[in-house]
């Protein structure tokens, strides 16, 4: 049995394969080519803590797989991630475990990849350059989306608000420095960097209060909304407030995931319009440009079979190379 560790992940992850794997995924949501098993949450007793477990199966010769993550999640990690996970790879003929491969960096990076695909297909005008992008944590999630979107995108300005400014103004020098660019810019006020923003991120542990708020928006802006919290915890809160959900078309990326850890959004009146793989199908038109979309990102055990099924390819033709 082979173990993959994250600085191995490191050295093989690149944004273009792993845009195309997430595609695949989310395409594969809309097609029947993809199994489509609930995920399961359990939870410490009486603690935030949560592990959760995601099985599953994705038929593409060039990203399919037959996998179950694992994750764990403590709000109240201090010194280490927030999320610690791991995929389990098996074997589609024998059922044998063939890899597993830390999963943490991979849950970033895929997790970023499928709002930029959301973003590809529901934001058709994003090619304008004239674009501004406002991203809401800087945690793992938002610092992955800031490198995916940078690397994905052409916006003239990239904004980024945290709760913790310290934590933004360190994340805008890092990027700023590596891409050798003054794009990414820090905001302490929330309505501020929210304003006048073409494409919103939220990336956070959702607090009792919500990030953002309708009256800061703008028309025919899209979110990308990824913080979530386990739908077996009684306080559960979204980044959004009820009034963007009442005025937007709400995308997901799989509809038995939505139907089980998202029915508040229907009474709050939300537009549930589509997974993301029936725009890219084509099987329903997306947003006309002028109302908001809201891409509420699960995450799903697809995305991370496809990205374990290229990352496993992309690791045994190394071995390879070096044997000879
Ligand atoms: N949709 C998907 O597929 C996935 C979603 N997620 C979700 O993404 C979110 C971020 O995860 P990750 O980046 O790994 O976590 P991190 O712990 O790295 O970052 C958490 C972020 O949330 C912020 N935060 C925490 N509490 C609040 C609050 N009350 N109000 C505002 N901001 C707050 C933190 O701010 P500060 O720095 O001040 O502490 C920090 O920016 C989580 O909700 C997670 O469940 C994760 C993986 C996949
Ligand atoms: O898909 C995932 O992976 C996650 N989804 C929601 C919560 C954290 C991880």
């Amino acid at each position: 049995m082979i173990f993959i560790s994250e600085a191995e992940i490191a050295s093989l992850l690149t944004w273009e394969g792993t845009l195309k794997a997430t595609e695949a995924a989310l395409k594969a949501a809309s097609n029947g080519t993809s199994a489509k098993t609930q995920r399961l949450y359990t939870q410490i007793l009486n603690t935030p803590k949560w592990m959760i477990t995601m099985p599953g199966y994705l038929e593409d010769s060039k990203y399919g797989g037959w996998a179950c993550k694992t994750l764990t999640g403590n709000p109240q990690n201090v010194n280490g991630p927030t999320l610690n996970a791991n995929i389990m790879l098996f074997d589609e003929r024998s059922g044998a475990l063939k890899t597993v491969l830390s999963g943490t960096e991979i849950t970033n990076w895929r997790t970023a990849a499928a709002s930029a695909v959301a973003t590809k297909y529901l934001h058709s005008r994003v090619s304008n350059p004239e674009k501004v992008l406002s991203i809401f944590g800087c945690g793992e999630i938002g610092r992955a989306h800031a490198h995916c979107f940078y690397n994905s995108f052409e916006f003239i300005e990239i904004r980024l608000w945290n709760r913790t400014l310290q934590k933004a103004q360190k994340l805008a020098s890092e990027l700023n420095e590596k891409y050798n660019t003054t794009k990414f810019r820090v905001f302490e006020n929330k309505e501020a960097c929210a304003r006048d923003a073409d494409v919103i991120i939220t990336a956070t542990s959702p607090g009792k209060v919500p990030l953002i708020k309708y009256e800061w928006l703008k028309e025919g802006v899209h979110i990308n909304a990824t913080g979530v919290v386990g739908s077996s915890l009684s306080d559960k809160t979204f980044e959004l407030d009820r009034e963007i959900y009442k005025h937007s078309e709400v995308y997901v990326d799989n509809w038995p995931g939505a139907n089980a850890e998202l029915g508040e959004l229907t009474g709050f009146g939300a537009n549930m319009k589509a997974e993301v793989g029936e725009v890219i199908l084509g099987k329903i038109a997306g947003p006309d440009g002028k109302q908001i979309s809201v891409f509420q990102s699960l995450g799903m055990a697809s995305e991370d079979c496809a990205m374990a099924r290229l990352i496993y390819d992309l690791y045994m033709k190394k071995q390879q190379k070096n044997t000879h």
